[in-house]
């Protein structure tokens, strides 16, 4: 996430649990996003670069209308042009944004702050770990926030901790870590709160190639072994189409969604069979042209909302 609130809020967002739910498999919740807008009042952030943001002192309007639902147990991810609204939708998925109008309901209850049982993983690994504190101690604080018990936080830890590869660098600090590592250590600590939705805002976009295929490999690996809800924002065309269930192409700002692609690659992936398979080539040329699309300013005709389908050739 790339506000500049960005990791001390994801964190609280792990962390504001009241409910204990140690020792049972969390499972997936539903997430339903009804006619979310968002606009940022005041200054248009003029020469960030990004495209039509509008004079300093101009409201932006980043989210149009966006509904959608993300089933419990899905992994959906996200993708569209730079400054689309990515970002900030995810923020609002998290509580971390107040909606304009419009909500997301998490289960039943709609989101007003960042609620019980959800975990947020960021592009900045480096901001998101407390330096001073070891491996371990970073994965297990949530969990003491979450008024887990000392023995089933140490169990949590060594758990997540080896299933991510860092069984033996629990008492290192974050900075005696790589990039990929650091990011490890972040998902480690998602997946030891037990989280029940994950959300996941470019989280590779720092690490190297090869890291990113060990770390893409690994939140499918958690997302199936824990049966969680996960919605992953991504650049990369080719990622959201090997991580995802569903992909979601968003329009250019004020963003609604273009299509809501399904991805029909089975639930076993690999690197290098399922990116060399027609199905994976056929999916990325169709992403790819309608983010090419929406980056020349092709929007949903008549209704926006994601239930409406429009195709690249149709529009
Ligand atoms: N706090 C803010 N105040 C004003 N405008 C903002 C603010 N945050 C984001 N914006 C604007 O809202 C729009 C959407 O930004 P957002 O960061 O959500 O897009 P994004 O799709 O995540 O971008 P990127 O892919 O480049 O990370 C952009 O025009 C951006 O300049």
């Amino acid at each position: 996430m790339t506000g500049p609130d960005g990791s001390a809020t994801a964190r609280s967002a792990t962390a504001r649990s009241a409910t204990a739910r140690s020792g049972t498999a969390p499972g997936g919740a539903r997430l339903d996003v009804r006619g979310l807008r968002k606009v940022y009042p005041g200054s248009g952030r003029s020469g960030s670069g990004r495209s039509g943001s509008g004079g300093a002192g101009a409201p932006v309007e980043a989210i149009a209308d966006l509904t959608f639902e993300v089933r419990p147990g899905e992994l959906v991810c996200v993708v569209g042009p730079s400054g689309a609204g990515k970002t900030t939708l995810l923020r609002c998925m998290a509580g971390l944004l107040p909606a304009t109008s419009g909500e997301v309901v998490l289960g039943e209850s709609a989101i007003t702050g960042p609620p019980e049982g959800m975990a947020v993983v960021l592009q900045e690994y480096g901001r998101s770990l407390f330096p001073w504190m070891t491996v371990a101690q970073n994965v297990e604080l949530p969990l003491k926030e979450k008024g887990v018990t000392r023995r089933r936080r140490a169990e949590l830890v060594r758990e997540t901790l080896a299933a991510v590869g860092l069984g033996d660098v629990d008492g290192a600090y974050p900075w005696q870590l790589s990039g990929g590592m650091q990011q490890r250590v972040a998902i480690a600590r998602a997946a030891a709160y037990e989280p029940r939705v994950l959300l996941m805002d470019e989280p590779f976009a720092a690490v190297d190639a090869q890291t990113r295929f060990d770390l893409e490999d690994l939140v499918r690996a958690l997302w199936k072994r824990l049966g969680i809800t996960v919605v992953f924002v991504t650049h990369d065309i080719d990622e959201a189409i090997y991580l995802g269930e569903r992909v979601l192409v968003l329009s250019a700002r004020p963003t609604v969604v273009l299509e809501d692609v399904a991805v029909g690659l089975g639930p076993d992936r690999d690197q290098l069979e399922t990116r060399g398979t027609a199905e994976f080539a056929r999916l990325r040329t169709h992403v790819y042209e309608l983010v090419q699309q929406a980056k020349q300013g092709v929007r949903s005709l008549a209704d926006a909302r994601l239930t409406h389908t429009v195709g690249g050739a149709d529009v």
